[in-house]
């Protein structure tokens, strides 16, 4: 259970804390692999965040483990020029900043390896607060998971109130995702697993629940009848930057489609939940997960597009290709797909799914898009373009709807495509919080509702492992697409063969 620690009120008057702690929690957080990439950009930064607004209690421990001989004291300089360079608010806030590193410690430690010196100091560490929820953030590399499980519980620091959470990726195929709920599982029980997908944690995404299930006048028209056809994009202009050697045995299926873009295209799919509880969510996510229709070579020649990036220019700045980017002579590594799907489902049979992501394209732009059926008889003399839903999930996060309305410009009965759009920014006029703020805190509190079950990691390779094997045997060609563009072509054939376009180029 977490404790609501008594808090030292002087103190707290002499910090940055934005709201009241009466809400505080008391917890031991593990982050392992505490020096990479994940924690500087995105956990710390999370953190902090919660800690300014009181969420955090002042003797919550933040114990980060990483192989690298560092001190503490040099740890928490590092963690403060990435607060400074990535958290919201702390550039300003060099006090906030100074009380919340004091949460932090660092322990050296191989924690894939039992035997490794430094788990009789974390032990000792976490034997001063034996009772309250401990956390292991499992930020390594997935290889590690289940070695880093069985160390973990050979030296006996699982209590009942113990949670792991994993990052994804879960595995880099239906194997190895088993032999990492297998392994892990051994020592923790399934509501003790938090698997980790940072979209869950997006507001906007989270709103796909909102708009579906709390506006009847939407849910009434959601399925075959009403929708022609639903597009998931998530386009990124940022390369693979120093994550190349993890990217390029990984690629966009396994990067953003087995984990972000089946999530979203499960929640826009999904039948509605009895509760929004944990169990009965995701039990409707992994119904959608197991109705996709599998592909074969036909369809994975047919309805998948590949591509890989070469130079171009984004934002009129030259940049390099994937190769020069990674300083290697070939890869059959994609950085783009598109891909049409199908949900074998009553509510869905016949609409497709098409599914989009691509390092260095045009625009950073995810979003939802929903069209609807035209009206079956025209009255007017120029037919109107179909209603369209746009859950625009980043950046400028928001919700659209066109709707075509007598343009008052025009003579006679003219139409034109009028929006009705709310931007989260102008409505709600808040700061943005980071999707991992939401979900660090979650786990604080045993809430899994937002994490990935076992069974749907399982279902999402279930899916996509045919596509992997298909690509692998060059069923689907590897194509390339310049830098700064919006893909390959034939990613719009895709749409056009079956009378349909991408709602705009990115
Ligand atoms: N970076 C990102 O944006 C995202 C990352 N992820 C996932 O998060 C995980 C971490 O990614 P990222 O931070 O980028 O990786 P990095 O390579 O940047 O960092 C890895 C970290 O793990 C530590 N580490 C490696 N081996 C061990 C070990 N045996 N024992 C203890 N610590 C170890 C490293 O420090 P040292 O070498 O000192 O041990 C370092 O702190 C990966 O699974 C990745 O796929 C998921 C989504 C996004
Ligand atoms: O998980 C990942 O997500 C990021 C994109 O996340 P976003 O929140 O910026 O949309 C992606 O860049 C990365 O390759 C992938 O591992």
């Amino acid at each position: 259970m977490a404790e609501n620690a008594g808090q030292d009120t002087t103190a707290h008057a002499a910090i940055s804390r934005v709201t009241d702690e009466s809400h505080s929690l008391s917890f031991d957080y593990v982050i392992i692999g505490v020096t990479g990439d994940l924690t500087m950009r995105k956990l710390l930064p999370a953190f902090y965040e919660r800690f300014r607004l009181g969420e955090i209690a002042l003797d919550t421990r933040i114990i980060g483990v990483a192989r690298s001989a560092l001190s503490t004291e040099t740890y928490r300089e590092r963690a403060r020029e990435a607060l400074v360079e990535f958290a919201f608010s702390a550039s300003q806030d060099r006090d906030g900043v100074t009380a919340f590193l004091d949460l932090v410690h660092y322990v050296s430690l191989d924690a894939s390896d039992r035997a490794a010196s430094g788990w009789s100091l974390l032990e000792a560490l976490l034997a001063t607060h034996a009772d309250r929820v401990r956390v292991f953030y499992v930020a390594t590399a997935p290889k590690l998971y289940v070695l880093t499980a069985d160390a973990i519980a050979a030296h006996g620091l699982i209590t009942e109130a113990t949670r792991i959470v994993l990052e994804k990726p879960i595995g880099t195929d239906l194997a190895s995702a088993k032999a990492i709920n297998d392994g892990v599982g051994r020592h923790f029980r399934e509501e003790q697993i938090f698997r980790i997908d940072h979209y869950l944690g997006k507001q906007t995404v989270q709103n796909i629940l909102a708009l579906r299930f709390a506006n009847p006048i939407l849910e009434r028209v959601w399925n075959a009848d009403s929708i022609a056809q639903v597009q998931i994009t998530a386009a990124e202009t940022v390369g693979v930057g120093k994550r190349g050697p993890y990217y390029d045995t990984a690629g966009a299926l396994r990067d953003m489609v087995q984990n972000h873009l089946l999530q979203i295209l499960s929640l826009v799919a999904m039948e509605p939940p009895t509760a929004l509880s944990a169990t009965d969510l995701r039990d409707e996510k992994l119904k959608i997960l197991r109705a996709l229709k599998p592909m074969d070579p036909d369809t994975i020649a047919r309805d998948t597009v590949r591509a890989q990036y070469v130079a171009g220019e984004i934002g009129g700045k030259p940049v390099d290709g994937y190769l020069d980017d990674l300083g290697v002579a070939a890869s059959n590594t994609e950085t783009f797909l598109a891909i049409r799907a199908e949900v074998r489902t009553t509510r869905w049979a016949g609409v497709p799914f098409y599914l989009r992501t691509g390092k260095r394209m045009a625009r950073k732009e995810s979003e939802v898009v929903i069209e609807f059926r035209p009206q079956p008889w025209a009255i007017f003399s120029e037919p109107p373009k179909p209603d369209r839903l746009v859950i625009r999930i980043q950046p400028d996060e928001g919700v659209s709807l066109s709707l075509a309305s007598k343009d008052p410009r025009a003579a006679g009965f003219g139409l034109h495509e009028a929006v009705l759009d709310v931007s989260y920014a102008k409505a709600f006029g808040t700061r943005y919080p980071d999707s991992y703020e939401d979900l660090l805190m979650a786990v604080v509190r045993g809430d899994q509702v937002l994490f990935i079950r076992r069974d749907e990691v399982q279902a999402s390779w279930r899916w996509i492992e045919p596509i992997l094997d298909g690509w692998a045997d060059n069923i689907r060609p590897m194509e390339t697409y310049p830098a700064g563009s919006c893909g390959p072509s034939s990613s719009d054939d895709l749409l056009r063969d079956d009378g349909f376009s991408w709602k705009e180029k990115i």
